[in-house]
């Protein structure tokens, strides 16, 4: 029997069912067994992958966030394009099984997929429904409608409105995808490396300021960067409307909380468009580490192929809510009522399938966790007054240049 590993970052109810999938994985054949260990957060996950890499001990397998990509897929050598793994090990690959908006963003310039994706999800609206009933207002469709209808009345009924857990995510990034909104030069960052961002521009200023407003006003609350810390007062019925993953749904499902809730798709600002468009994967994807012996290369290419049968890939989506990642398992979902039974489990596929634009794919660029960071830094000191929209969006414009300037160098 050969041993791999595969670290990941999936803690509570999305780490027992890694657990479970690596289970029946195991129980499905005696030729490999692969164990799975959790490695804290995604940042927490990707550097301890580096540091293992480094000192010649890293896992066969490695879950890698999306803004870790660009960093990962630049650095030569360290994995083995999932495509020529299946390839060598002859396992059947086709890159149109899978959903067009997951196809080719974790894929190098030329189109072959260098990264397997595995949990992909994107921000959706979720709310309380007495929450809303009791206010007697439905879910928002667009900021304009959030911040003169539905956040007063939420207010007026004991609510504060919104709460969110990824700044950088939710209110930056895909905020751009959502109003087709250029992130980056070079085609957001596809097309080169010598990339410049484009996050200082006023649609987003005008986002932000209308955030610390919203703030002031108490229709918005920030509890800091932690995910956990803005999900946590939606789950206690504090906050009416969260915005999350879609890879939340099955933890919400599973908690026993004190009212129903749904979802919906993410607002946007008519005032910046009438044709809202498509946003773009997050989550993560699995990368097969380079430095193993053959073998150990064919059980990890064995566990991609079980990985991304429909029956897998339906349960996964089923069990979690990220979305099915190949058009299989989607069919699969729809043909078995899933979403009759839960419809607000389809909420995320379906803002992904969206009209898109030149802007929707979403964005490369290489140590864009450290832009994360300085973003995360920025938007708290806006919050809490400390600074102006206006300061720090140059701020953040001047200090991921810079970063992007080194990232650049470093790929020759
Ligand atoms: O919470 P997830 O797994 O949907 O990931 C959200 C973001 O994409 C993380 O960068």
């Amino acid at each position: 029997e050969t041993e791999i590993t595969w670290w990941h970052a999936m803690g509570g109810a999305l780490g027992d069912t890694v657990n479970q999938i690596a289970s029946d994985f195991n129980a499905s054949q005696d030729e490999y067994k692969i164990t799975p260990v959790f490695k804290g957060t995604y940042e927490e996950t990707l550097t301890a992958g580096i540091a293992a890499f480094r000192a010649g001990e890293q896992p066969n397998v490695m879950q890698v966030f999306d803004a870790g990509a660009a960093t990962v897929i630049g650095a030569k050598g360290a994995t083995i394009p999932v495509q020529d793994l299946l390839a060598d090990n002859g396992v059947d690959f086709d890159i149109n099984d899978y959903i067009a908006g997951v196809r080719y963003f974790y894929a190098d310039s030329d189109g072959k997929m260098i990264g397997m994706p595995f949990n992909s999800s994107t921000p959706i609206m979720y709310f309380n429904v007495q929450a809303l009933e009791k206010a007697g207002v439905s879910a928002p469709k667009t900021w304009e409608e959030f911040q003169t209808v539905t956040a007063p009345a939420l207010k007026e009924a004991g609510y504060t409105a919104l709460s969110q857990s990824h700044l950088p995510w939710i209110f930056t990034e895909n905020f751009h995808s959502r109003h087709n909104l250029p992130f980056a030069t070079n085609n957001n960052g596809y097309d080169g490396t010598d990339t410049q961002i484009l996050v200082n521009n006023d649609a987003i200023k005008a986002h932000f300021s209308a955030v610390k407003d919203w703030k002031d006003n108490g229709y918005f609350e920030w509890f800091g960067t932690g995910w956990g810390d803005n999900q946590t007062p939606f789950e206690e019925g504090k906050v009416a409307m969260w915005l999350g993953s879609s890879g939340s749904f099955g933890g919400l499902s599973k908690k026993d909380l004190p009212f129903d809730f749904s979802a919906t798709m993410l607002p946007y600002w008519e005032g910046v468009t009438k044709e809202p468009t498509q946003t773009f994967i997050g989550g993560a994807s699995l990368f097969a580490m380079a430095g193993h012996d053959a073998e150990e290369n064919k059980a990890t290419a064995a566990f991609f192929d079980f990985l991304t049968s429909a029956e897998v890939q339906y349960f996964w989506h089923k069990e979690t809510g990220y979305v099915p990642i190949t058009e299989a398992a989607y069919e699969m979902a729809k043909a078995d009522g899933h979403y009759d039974r839960a419809p607000a489990a389809e909420v995320g596929i379906q803002q992904l399938s969206l009209p898109g634009g030149d802007n929707t794919k979403g964005y490369r660029m290489g140590f864009y966790v450290q832009i994360r960071d300085v973003m995360n830094r920025e938007y708290g000191r806006i919050l809490t007054g400390e600074t102006s929209v206006e300061d720090a969006f140059k701020t953040i414009e001047d200090e991921a240049n810079n970063l992007l300037a080194r990232f650049a160098k470093t790929q020759g």
